[in-house]
């Protein structure tokens, strides 16, 4: 008998399944990687070893240093200052877990360590067809591989360093269908901020969002990145893409990827990977990315999104009434030219070498608005490596901005990288609640284009001015 038609999603699931879900219990299932973290792995290695239990499978574990490791430029060999005794408690702690257990960990002197969702891929860790989890919400990004990939909570961290399984309650799918051709100046993260805007916070709660269509297919791997890492921020458990051509050719040649004729078996295997034709969703949504301008927020949350030519809509609930004063925007009140403190070109959204190639071109023999402070925090050593081979990193010096070592730095400020209290900041990041970097900041939350465009302005501005002059040349 034919099987009934599955969603991507759906095919992953059942493949993973260890023990199906029933009325009263979740399912099981298995976990092919799991990444950790500083901030969310020390208690589960505590609970591992208050019950003399071992890593199940430390070689599907990889670990990072990146949420409280301090991004100040050092020479080689220099041990790092610390923020405060948390954030050197808290690397401590990992990296003699780590060595205890027999974990792969990215450490201070590793060539690959990076933001936990940028190092995954770029290490070709992340892989077609895999569960993946790491306690942290933003693990969605690797759904840009075809991926089931989701953030877990510490107790769970624990669970699957103990039995690489985890329990879960089967989420319901959503599509989101893209059509259309982003315009010169509108990314990818203008994309994902139209489409949370278009869903709400927790639009996407409780599903699996699968990104589909010729908006999507057209994508770069990290423009997908981008746009599944903030599947989180409509509330979704995850969000994926179904892989091809453009996924196998990224994943080609990287350290943990199949190489030779297990590359080809894979790659086989890996291109079954997609919703069957007829397949169902619970919820259908389509975007028009030709229509689109570049966003930016004007509230604290990530839907609160506009036109970053548009102004903030009249307030029609008492949340963003409070959200709008907390920024000290007023509806109706164009958002350009809004004076700015400082711009952040960093995170897991936006810290790969296309997002930073993206912010140069329009810094490019510009200056830094004087009286603003510009931070450029790469990835990944690999993306610093690259930035600066190709002299990225001198387009930015010479405009006047800081260019540091990886981390998530400003993205939540955990490592001493802060705004001052009332500063407005334009960052690349994905999270504008208030207080995220530094108390009493203000985020707008933009794309590497309109925050570099906006650090040149020295108030929130349009990059396509910029970018469709060069473009004309
Ligand atoms: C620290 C971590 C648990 C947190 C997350 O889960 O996402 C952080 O990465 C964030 O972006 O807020
Ligand atoms: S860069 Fe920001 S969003 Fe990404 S993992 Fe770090 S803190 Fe979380």
């Amino acid at each position: 008998m034919p099987s009934p038609s599955r969603t991507l999603f759906e095919k992953i699931w059942d493949a993973h399944i260890v023990t199906p879900e029933t009325g009263d219990a979740p399912a099981l299932i298995y976990i092919d990687l799991h990444l950790i973290h500083e901030v969310t792995s020390p208690q589960a290695f505590t609970e591992l070893d208050a019950r003399g239990l071992k890593v199940r499978c430390p070689e599907r574990t990889f670990a990072t240093l990146d949420h409280a490791t301090p991004t100040t430029p050092r020479a080689p060999g220099v041990r790092p200052v610390y923020a405060s005794a948390a954030a050197r408690q808290q690397v401590e702690t990992l990296e003699a877990n780590c060595r205890r257990h027999a974990i792969a960990l990215a450490g201070w002197d590793s060539p690959d360590r990076g933001i936990v969702h940028v190092i995954g891929p770029e290490l070709g860790l992340t892989q077609p067809g895999q569960t993946i989890v790491c306690g942290d919400s933003h693990t969605s990004t690797h759904g840009a591989f075809g991926a089931l990939a989701f953030g877990i909570g510490t107790t769970e961290v624990g669970h699957v360093l103990a039995t690489q399984c985890l329990l879960q309650r089967k989420p319901r799918t959503m599509r989101v269908h893209v059509d259309g051709e982003l315009r010169v100046g509108v990314g990818a993260k203008d994309l994902i901020l139209a489409i949370i805007a278009e869903l709400g916070a927790g639009g996407a709660a409780g599903h699996v969002i699968e990104y589909a269509g010729p908006g999507i297919e057209a994508l770069s791997m990290e423009e997908r990145m981008t746009v599944c890492n903030m599947s989180i921020e409509a509330g979704a458990r995850a969000g994926l893409i179904a892989p091809d051509e453009t996924t196998f050719r990224y994943l080609q040649g990287r350290a943990h990827a199949p190489k030779g004729a297990a590359f080809e078996a894979a790659k086989a295997r890996w291109a079954q990977l997609k919703s069957d034709p007829d397949a169902r969703f619970d919820a259908e949504v389509r975007i028009d990315a030709s229509r689109l301008a570049p966003m930016v927020t004007w509230g604290d949350s990530p839907d609160m999104a506009a036109p970053v030519d548009s102004s903030p809509p009249a307030p029609s609930s008492s949340k963003m009434a409070e959200a709008l004063a907390y920024m000290g925007f007023k509806p109706g009140e164009a958002l350009l030219g809004e004076k700015i403190d400082a711009v952040f070109i960093g995170s897991c959204t936006n810290a790969r070498l296309s997002d930073l190639r993206e912010a140069a071109a329009v810094m490019a023999g510009r200056c830094v608005k004087p009286g603003v402070r510009m931070l450029v925090v790469p990835g990944s050593e690999a993306v610093k490596r690259a930035a600066e081979a190709e002299g990225l990193d001198a387009i930015f010096r010479t405009a006047g901005a800081e260019w540091r070592e990886p981390g998530c730095s400003m993205c939540i400020a955990m490592n001493g990288d802060s705004g001052r209290p009332g500063e407005l900041v334009v960052s690349t990041s994905n999270r504008n609640f208030a207080g995220r970097q530094g108390k009493g900041v203000r985020t707008v939350l933009a794309s590497p284009a309109t925050a570099a465009a906006s650090a040149v302005a020295g108030a929130i501005a349009d990059p396509r001015r910029i970018l469709e002059a060069s473009h004309a040349q």
